[in-house]
């Protein structure tokens, strides 16, 4: 039953089994036991202790231990799956909500980074198996295993005696308003846990003739009224009833869908806290259904990601590693991993039993893994774009146009616009879709020396936002070109040039040469009516270049020829800050697939890297121990990726950042 309004500090906690298989079930008297008993028992108290940091450099100790006292290896059948695929997992379901996540495999006994790290379930082709998941494949069924998984006695399989269990301490169920608060016709509130239908039957009366003891039935609307403890009815609803595994978190789910507006999503609220649910922390809902198995972590992430998309190539980047982009492409390469690492470990353990390793094939191996990886990489500036966006001061002299930019730019009337030198006294904001990368875009003051007390606060602005912005945008009268006041300003803001002392700006810069419509005029020859819509252009000059100090040539990444007046180059605008963000590929195709995020591109970093030292180990023909060393590394920073092995801490970080009610 759940705890009636309980709340409790942490969501989470992490424990550990560590049951040592006794003697007797040791395949080998341990005056003959080979090495690999040893370190399967050397691994499984290290990943168990949770303490020790080199679990694996612990397993290798004892091989070296044992290799230098010549034991020889047991009687067991030289198969790589033999060797790796682990016992069925231990099942250990006690009170409570509890994940029990896979035992823990090599991999996961490498742990040597996190305190505690754990397999969570129900990975698709991932490395940890699931307990619901029983036909899927094992740990380590390597690509040479052939065999029918583990022998079932002691040797590597002995690990599996190991496993982490991750709780969310309690059964509550729980309940929060999905919709928010703000104006809407329809404000939904959502239940979650075992206790969903018998609290949600509390508040609810169904229209219509329901006989007593009715029960709604899954996947079923139900017309009706919300009621409270007293009766009173609080608003007429639908109730949705989503019973488990087919709901969002996998556990039984009930919505109420009232009417907008707040006030009566809250009463409801209220009754169904004071009927028994606990109000849902921030991505609760969507930690139960990763600890259910139902979503692995990079999904988990994308539908925070999702919520928060300012535009439509976000959303799409989105729902493209909601649907599984980034677990699946991880997964592939944990599975190559494992595969590598079965073929490793048998050479280990079966040396003699076992043709030499195919060292160039090996190579080729771990170079396609690194590819893959190199890949995901390559959509972290684009994810990162889409996620975070721009913000891009505009700054420049008075009148030079930077407000009417703007304005043009965001197709609105945003900022005001005067003959009148000195207009814009204040930072104004205004938001953009570039390519689909989100800009906020800053008009600032025009910076001059002035003696009015409030100008001059507001040039201060202008320059604290031009050292802050991802982008600069310096503005100049292009009719006029490159003055000895736009010298002034860029020596104010660059000082002696970028990454010099006196630089104030951290970003990279455009100059815009605005006012081209009067640049054009001037340059029209006679008897040629230029007119205010800038037909007179000369297409040839539009992209001829602005006479510009050296200083400033090399500061300014590219220079866009604008007349925010007839909304001319706006588009060669677009290119050049994309070029300059390094989304080129955004502005191609107007949006990406599936992009990883900081967190997954630290991981596939760690990954990388522990791939370029098993290369390198390779390559100085070093002991096969050290290939596996790095090898489990680089298995280790992939699972944390789908979350396969993920530290406690590391799933804190990730929901906290989601908003109420997802
Ligand atoms: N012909 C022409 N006039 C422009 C263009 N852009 C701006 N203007 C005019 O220039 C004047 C100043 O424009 P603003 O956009 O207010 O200039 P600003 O740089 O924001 O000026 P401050 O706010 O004072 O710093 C207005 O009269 C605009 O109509 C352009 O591309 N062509
Ligand atoms: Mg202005």
């Amino acid at each position: 039953m759940s705890t009636t309004g309980a709340h409790h500090g942490s969501a989470l906690s992490l424990q550990v089994y560590a049951p040592r298989p006794p003697p007797s079930a040791l395949p080998f008297a341990p005056a003959a036991a080979p090495s690999r008993v040893l370190a399967a028992q050397a691994s499984t108290s290290h990943c168990c202790a949770g303490a020790d940091t080199s679990a694996l450099l612990c397993t290798h100790r004892f091989r070296t231990s044992w290799a230098s006292l010549g034991a020889e290896p047991g009687p067991c059948t030289p198969s790589a799956s033999s060797i790796t695929a682990p016992s069925p997992p231990h099942r250990s379901w006690a009170a409570g909500r509890r994940r029990r996540l896979a035992a823990a495999p090599p991999a996961a006994a490498a742990s040597s980074s996190s305190s505690a790290s754990f397999s969570a379930p129900g990975r698709r082709g991932g490395g940890a198996a699931n307990s619901d998941d029983e036909d899927s494949p094992a740990w380590g069924a390597g690509s040479s295993g052939s065999g029918s998984g583990s022998d079932g006695e002691g040797g590597r399989s002995a690990s599996s005696s190991s496993c982490v269990v991750l709780t969310t301490q309690d059964e509550d169920t729980i309940s929060s308003i999905i919709t928010g608060l703000s104006a809407g016709s329809v404000s939904i509130i959502r239940l979650s846990g075992t206790d969903a239908v018998p609290i949600a039957l509390k508040a609810f009366r169904p229209g219509g003739r329901f006989r007593i003891g009715w029960k709604p039935a899954s996947h079923r609307v139900y017309y009706g009224t919300a009621v409270d403890g007293d009766e009173n009815v609080l608003d007429e609803v639908l109730l949705l009833v989503m019973l488990s595994p087919r709901s969002y978190t996998a556990e039984d789910v009930v919505e109420f869908h009232c009417h907008g507006g707040g006030v009566c999503a809250g009463r409801v609220q209220r009754a169904l806290i004071e009927a028994g649910a606990r109000p849902a922390k921030p991505g609760e809902f969507t930690l139960r259904a990763f600890l259910n198995g139902r979503l692995d972590l990079a999904q988990a992430e994308s539908v925070s990601e999702l919520v928060g998309a300012r535009t439509a190539a976000a959303a799409d980047s989105a729902l493209a590693g909601l649907r599984g982009g980034v677990g699946a492409a991880v997964s592939g390469m944990r599975r190559q991993c494992l595969d590598l690492l079965a073929e490793l470990e048998a050479r280990l353990d079966f040396d003699e039993d076992l043709p030499p390793i195919d060292v160039p094939a090996l190579k080729g191996q771990i170079e396609a893994i690194q590819a893959g990886i190199e890949q995901a990489l390559r959509t972290a500036r684009a994810g990162s774009l889409l996620r975070r966006g721009l913000q891009v001061a505009i700054v420049g002299r008075p009148n030079v146009g930077k407000s009417s930019l703007l304005n043009a730019w965001t197709n609105s009337d945003r900022a005001i616009v005067t003959e009148i030198a000195g207009t814009t006294r204040d930072v104004l904001e205004a938001q953009l879709s570039v390519g689909g990368v989100p800009v906020t875009l800053l008009d600032t003051a025009g910076i001059r020396d002035s003696t009015d007390l409030v100008e001059r606060i507001g040039v201060e602005r202008s320059q604290a936002a031009a050292a802050a912005a991802d982008v600069v945008i310096m503005v100049v009268d292009g009719a006029e070109g490159w003055t000895d006041a736009d010298a002034e300003i860029y020596r104010s803001l660059w000082g002696d040039g970028p990454g010099s002392a006196t630089c104030r700006v951290r970003g990279p810069a455009l100059l815009v040469a605005n006012k081209d419509d009067l640049r054009a005029q001037a340059a029209a020859p006679a008897g040629v009516a230029a007119n205010g819509a800038g037909g007179a252009t000369a297409s040839s000059d539009e992209q001829a270049p602005l006479p510009l100090p050296l200083l400033a040539k090399e500061t300014f990444t590219a220079t866009v020829r604008t007349s925010a007046f007839n909304r001319k180059g706006l588009e060669a605008l677009d290119a050049a800050l994309l070029g300059l963000a390094g989304a080129p590929q955004l502005a191609a195709s107007g949006g990406v697939s599936w992009a990883v995020n900081e967190r997954q591109a630290e991981a596939l970093v760690r990954s990388h890297e522990a791939l370029m030292r098993l290369s390198e180990s390779v390559a100085a023909d070093l002991p096969l121990d050290f290939w596996t060393i790095d090898l489990r590394a680089a298995l280790l920073a992939l699972g944390e990726v789908s979350g396969d092995e993920v530290a406690e801490e590391v799933l804190d970080n990730v929901f906290s950042r989601f908003c109420i009610g997802k």
